[in-house]
């Protein structure tokens, strides 16, 4: 038996076909959803990222704008550009790609995002939002790794989640999602004894650590569901997951691949928020 593999860049896809509709009904409300998006240095993989997000969003119809800043941008430069764009009824979603430069401290700009325009959902208040069941803009990985479990009708209600990495972007998000889906949820990380101890009794198991290929079908147990969160770059400039996929695959009963799983979700998960903000359904 091999595992269903979850192509999430199909239904990345799919969800933007749905969203077209959204959008257009918008526009003849008089709503153009806007996104700006903020890259500070010029990180190449940023740089591709950004690009991805705002290929993304033209797709879509929302007016997507990249605001590029050198890396001497002093913390307060950036801070003032997003009160700005925080003033701006025009824009509804704003996202400031990380990593920062060392001199930027990245919580106080996290922190300055008014919650109603936080489209990554890295902002305290949509986090505790989050964690208190109450409505809010969810970070993105999180929520795209949930709407691929969900498109694929795998229960959540019940099951061993395992989840690998405790991050504030990802790990500790998603655990708190699929605690809110009523999962039994047990987090592991770099001082996690005995790994293999836990992640063998995970019914999915999500992992989140940024090393190529450290998991194996030897961490999983019989017809677990695997969720590759990992985007690692190897030497011959392709992208590879935290997984070993071909091994994992032999063993599990859905995984996800590297490239086209959980990356192309997070992206689509940050353009339903920007029609949500634009929207203006959360109430900040
Ligand atoms: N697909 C997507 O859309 C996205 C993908 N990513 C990718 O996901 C991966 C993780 O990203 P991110 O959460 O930001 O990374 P971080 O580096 O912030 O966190 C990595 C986590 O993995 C844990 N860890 C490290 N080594 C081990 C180990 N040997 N065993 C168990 N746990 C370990 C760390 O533990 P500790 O806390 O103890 O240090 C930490 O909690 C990266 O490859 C990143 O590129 C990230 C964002 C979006
Ligand atoms: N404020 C902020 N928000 C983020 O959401 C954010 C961030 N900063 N910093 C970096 C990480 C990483 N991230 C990815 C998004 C999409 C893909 C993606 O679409 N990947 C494609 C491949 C793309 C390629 O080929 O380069 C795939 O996996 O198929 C990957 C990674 C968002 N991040």
């Amino acid at each position: 038996m091999s595992a269903t593999v979850i192509n999430g860049k199909d239904l990345a896809q799919e969800l933007r076909n749905n969203m077209k509709e959204e959008v257009s009904e918008l526009k003849e409300k008089g709503i153009i959803p806007h996104l700006t998006v903020i890259l500070v240095g010029d990180n190449p993989a940023s740089k591709s990222y950004v690009n991805g997000k705002k290929k993304a969003s033209e797709e879509t119809g929302i007016v997507s704008d990249i605001i590029e800043l050198p890396v001497s941008t002093t913390e307060e430069e950036l801070l003032n550009l997003i009160k700005e764009l925080n003033q701006d009824v025009s824009v509804h979603g704003i996202l400031v790609q990380l990593p920062l430069p060392e001199h930027i401290k990245e919580e106080h700009i996290i922190e300055t995002i008014i919650p109603s325009k936080d489209v990554d959902g890295f902002h305290p208040i949509n986090i505790g939002r989050m964690m208190t069941g109450n409505d809010s803009l969810l970070p993105c990985t999180p929520y795209g790794i949930v709407t691929m479990l969900k498109s694929r009708n795998i229960t959540i209600q019940g099951k061993h989640a395992v989840v690998i990495g405790r991050s504030n972007i990802v790990g500790k998000p998603v655990g708190q999602l699929l605690l809110n889906e009523n999962a039994t949820v047990t987090y592991c990380h770099s001082k996690t004894r005995n790994l293999k101890e836990h992640t063998t009794r995970a019914d999915i198991l999500i992992v989140a650590i940024g090393i190529p290929n450290v998991i194996n079908r030897d961490h999983l147990k019989q017809d677990a569901v695997v969720i590759d969160v990992g985007i690692n770059r190897t030497d011959n400039g392709s992208l590879t997951g935290d997984v070993d996929f071909e091994s994992a695959k032999s063993k599990a009963s859905y995984i996800t691949p590297v490239p086209r799983g959980v990356g192309p979700m997070t992206i689509a998960m940050l353009l339903k928020n920007t029609i949500k903000a634009a929207k203006g359904l959360s109430i900040n």
